[in-house]
Formats: structure tokens, C-alpha cells, sequence
């Protein structure tokens, strides 16, 4: 009986020998690759910091991979064109600075709500 529980308890921590330096190895991957720090996740919205060039950001020019900068914000729409309201209007200014055509008068306030959650950096400085 003794040496049941002996063994259960060596069991338990075995189990947490090898889980904790499990996640100990992912965490120093996380830091080793930078990965958080420069991937541009959409999830991050305003607080990712990656800085893009504008030639970087003309090369995303097309409905299949379509990047737009507004207010010197980069944002990709590509998951976006086919549900545009506006249908290939969108593709006006692929590439390239949309401020202009974003704020213009056939889009309601509330299509700065939507923008967020397509933002992923910034341009850089000229
Ligand atoms: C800068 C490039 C864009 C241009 C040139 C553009 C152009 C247009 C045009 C011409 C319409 C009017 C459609 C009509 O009334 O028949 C429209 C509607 C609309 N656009 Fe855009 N659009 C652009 C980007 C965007 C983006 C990035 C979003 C949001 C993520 C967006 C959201 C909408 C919405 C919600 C409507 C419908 C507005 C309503 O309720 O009347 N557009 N757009």
C-alpha cells in the first residue's frame, strides 16, 4: 500500500518535471525567434509596432493580396474585397495610400470600427 502511494507520487512528479521543461523550451523558442515581437498579427491591432516601407506595401497591390494605408497605418484587406459593400472600389488604391478614398463621403462613421482588425503596422517615417 505503501509503496502504491510511493509510486503515485513519484508519478505526479514526473509529470510535472516534464511539463513545466516543456514549457520552459517554448517560451525560450519565443524569445530565441522573436516571434511575438515582429510577426504582424492581426490580433494585435493598434499595439503591433511593425514598420513598413511604402515599396514594401505596393507590392500587395491586387484583390488576392490587397494591403491599403490610411492615416499612415497599414492594413490588409485581402479577407476583406469580396464582402466590400462598395464591391472593386476597394482596388482603387491597392498598394498604395487610400486615405482619400477611405474617408470620402459614400462611407458612414462606422466604418472606422471595422478597420481595426485588418491593422498590421505602420509606415515608416519618409
Ligand atoms: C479606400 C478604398 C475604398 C474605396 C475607394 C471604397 C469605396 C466605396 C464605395 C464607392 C462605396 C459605395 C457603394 C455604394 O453605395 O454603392 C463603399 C461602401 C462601403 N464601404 Fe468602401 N471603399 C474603400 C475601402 C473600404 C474599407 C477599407 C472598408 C471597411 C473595412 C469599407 C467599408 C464600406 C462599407 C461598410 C460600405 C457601405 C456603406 C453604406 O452603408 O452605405 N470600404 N465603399
Amino acid at each position: 500500500m505503501l509503496s502504491a502511494i510511493f509510486a503515485l507520487i513519484v508519478l505526479i512528479l514526473a509529470i510535472y518535471f516534464v511539463f513545466s521543461s516543456f514549457r520552459r523550451e517554448s517560451k525560450q523558442k519565443e524569445i530565441a525567434t522573436g516571434d511575438k515581437l515582429t510577426k504582424p498579427s492581426k490580433s494585435s491591432f493598434y499595439s503591433a509596432k511593425h514598420k513598413f516601407t511604402s515599396a514594401e506595401v505596393s507590392f500587395h497591390n491586387h484583390r488576392d493580396d490587397l494591403w491599403l494605408v490610411i492615416d499612415r497605418k497599414v492594413y490588409d484587406f485581402t479577407s476583406f474585397v469580396e464582402d466590400h459593400p462598395g464591391g472593386d472600389a476597394i482596388l482603387r488604391y491597392a498598394g498604395g495610400d487610400a486615405t482619400v478614398g477611405f474617408k470620402g463621403p459614400q462611407h458612414p462613421a462606422r466604418v472606422w470600427d471595422m478597420i481595426p482588425e485588418y491593422f498590421i503596422g505602420e509606415l515608416e517615417s519618409p
